[in-house]
């Protein structure tokens, strides 16, 4: 699926503020995610990347300003109402339970239930159809090189792991993925998978909310870069337009940004 920047915004902020005492995390920040698009997050320690993304994502509830999605005003006083919405969140450390099988973790709180009496009285859980879904997802993704869906995550490599965090989200989130440094913890070869899995899960129609440190996975995989700088957006660039360090020097305030370009890009 390509860009679609002449759409309404999936997910959009309008003046979004939140305080914490005296310091003010979000900072009247405006942000959008069009469809169809890989939109990266980046910004200095304590520019309030996190503080953003957890409003967008229901865990911090705004002082003030809106949200929109799909167009209409929404709010959430909890990320289990985001997620109900269709936002999914992949967050670092809490991907994967590591004892539970790939097929459990896919489901994990939202486990299916066998049809009929079984599942509404008995609340036996639909095994079969849970691993079935699992086995399709995982292949769609190009995923499959794990063999079985029954293995147990702890036996996965950190890039397996993180491709079973991709594909849960893949499967639930109906309308944003956000990803919270993915490739942080992984090796060349395994950041490269998990690079490939979201530009794939982006092309499947799911557009992504990419937060990363990391410069050049931001330049390869993202269609637009949004700078974050003292609580609000400083700029949004593309790799096209933009270099690795012309984005440094926005993100620590080298380079000023007229508010023109800004509404331009
Ligand atoms: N729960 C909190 N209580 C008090 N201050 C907070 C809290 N969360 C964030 N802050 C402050 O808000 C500001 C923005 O923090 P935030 O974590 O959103 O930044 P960040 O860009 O994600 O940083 P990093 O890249 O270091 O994770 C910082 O000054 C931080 O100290």
């Amino acid at each position: 699926m390509v860009a679609q920047y002449d759409k309404t915004p999936v997910l959009q902020t309008k003046n979004l503020v939140k305080r914490y005492g005296s310091v003010t995390a979000i900072d009247h920040a405006d942000f959008e995610l069009y469809p169809g698009e890989i939109l990266a997050v980046i910004g200095d320690n304590g520019a309030g990347k996190s503080s953003l993304i957890k409003a967008l994502s229901g865990a911090l509830i705004p002082d003030e300003g809106e949200i929109f999605l799909d167009g209409k005003p929404v709010s959430f006083s909890s990320p289990m109402e985001a997620r109900a919405l269709g936002i999914e969140t992949v967050y670092q450390n809490l991907a994967v339970s590591p004892a539970l099988n790939i097929a459990d973790n896919l489901f994990l709180g939202r486990e299916l239930l066998k049809p009929g009496i079984l599942g509404s009285v008995f609340r036996m859980l639909d095994k079969k159809e849970m691993e079935k879904r699992a086995r399709n997802k995982m292949a769609e993704l190009g995923l499959m090189t794990i063999q079985n869906i029954s293995q147990a995550v702890e036996s996965l490599s950190g890039g397996q792991r993180q491709g079973v965090a991709v594909a849960r989200s893949a499967l639930f989130g109906s309308k944003v993925v956000i990803m919270d440094e993915p490739t942080a913890a992984l090796g060349v070869k395994e950041s490269r998978r998990v690079l490939n899995l979201i530009k794939e899960v982006r092309d499947r129609g799911l557009p992504i909310i990419l937060i990363s440190h990391n410069m050049p996975h931001v330049f390869e995989v993202a269609d637009r870069i949004h700078i974050h700088r003292l609580g609000k957006r400083a700029a949004t660039v593309t790799p096209q337009t933009h270099t690795m360090s012309d984005a440094v020097a926005i993100m620590t305030g080298a380079m000023e940004v007229s508010g023109s370009e800004e509404e331009a890009a």
